[in-house]
């Protein structure tokens, strides 16, 4: 594993608000290895997304920069794909050709129409929605649209997937049916992956590495957090594995201890009960019109 293979250094951004200025992020430091899982957990708008949207190229640093595999990162590229919370398929065209549109615009010159065929048929039974190929969006489910929306990514063979909350709106069985289904697909392919969560169990069970930021504005990275358990990874035998429990009571400690935002009595009494003590409420962005107020990642 090349330890640099995307490197993200010194990266800062400031926001103009309506003539105020925000410092949504600074220097944020991060290198990842090819084929590492990396997560990236903090408090409602911390700045999670705007990280992934600067390696994204969406958007443009103001301090610092992106470096994947010796290149910087200067604007949207199909080698960096993003998979986004709401699947972002085309609703008027079939399961088959929203796959097709990204195979089409990255491997037209490079792959014959056979080649493309055998390629879009491949990335769908990656994600078993090869019997769905001939559906139209809203005709398939929640959970069926972010497989193809992971398949479109693949399709276009990223060297980063960079995901976006991707199970975030899906419920939980469906939402662990995904989990499995990407860890099995990262250990064939070995792809690297930066995903975004609030969930800390997912965290825990997808990752090499969980990234977890401190509060805004200002935001950085707090503390890194290596997840060394073994691979494959079963959800059944990890909820009661030692470890796993010790992982996961790291996270709760940064984002509820280490880093708490404003108080709900109710959250606050559960936290008094378990010897959880709050750190300092987080200062608001005036764009965001209300105060950070969540008790969830
Ligand atoms: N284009 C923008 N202009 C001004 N402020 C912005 C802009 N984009 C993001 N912000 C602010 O930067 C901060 C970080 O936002 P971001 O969306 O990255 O947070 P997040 O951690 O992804 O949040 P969530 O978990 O709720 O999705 C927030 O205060 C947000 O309001």
């Amino acid at each position: 594993m090349t330890d640099r293979y995307l490197d993200i250094s010194g990266v800062g951004i400031e926001f103009d608000t309506g003539g105020q200025k925000f410092r949504a992020l600074q220097n944020i430091n991060l290198k990842i290895g090819k084929g590492e899982f990396v997560t990236l957990i903090g408090h409602s708008g911390c700045g999670k997304s705007t990280v992934l949207n600067i390696v994204a190229g969406l958007l443009q640093a103001s301090e610092g920069g992106v470096i994947l595999e010796g290149r910087e990162v200067q604007d949207p590229g199909p080698e960096r794909a993003v998979v986004f919370q709401n699947h972002a398929l085309m609703p008027w065209l079939t399961v088959w050709d929203n796959v097709a549109l990204a195979v089409n615009q990255v491997f037209r010159k490079t792959m014959n129409r056979h080649q493309r065929r055998e390629w879009i048929e491949h990335n769908l039974r990656l994600v078993n929605m090869e019997q769905a190929r001939n559906k139209l969006p809203a005709e398939i489910s929640g959970g069926m649209k972010q497989r193809v929306g992971i398949a479109r990514c693949l399709a276009m063979q990223p060297k980063v997937l960079l995901m976006d909350e991707p199970f975030g709106a899906l419920d939980a069985l469906t939402r662990a049916q995904l989990q499995d289904s990407l860890m099995r697909i990262q250990a064939e392919l070995g792809n690297t992956v930066v995903m975004i969560t609030h969930d800390v169990d997912e965290a825990v069970l997808l990752s090499d590495r969980i990234v977890m930021m401190s509060n805004g504005p200002a935001a950085t990275i707090g503390e890194i957090l290596k997840v060394p358990l073994a691979r494959p990874r079963d959800r059944l035998a990890l909820a009661e594995d030692p470890d796993f429990v010790h992982l996961r009571q790291q996270v709760l400690e940064f984002l509820y201890a280490k880093q708490a935002v404003a108080v709900d009595p109710a959250a606050s009494a559960e936290r008094a009960a378990a010897g959880i003590r709050l750190a300092g409420p987080a200062r608001e962005n005036p764009r965001d019109g209300v105060g950070p107020g969540s008790e969830a990642a």
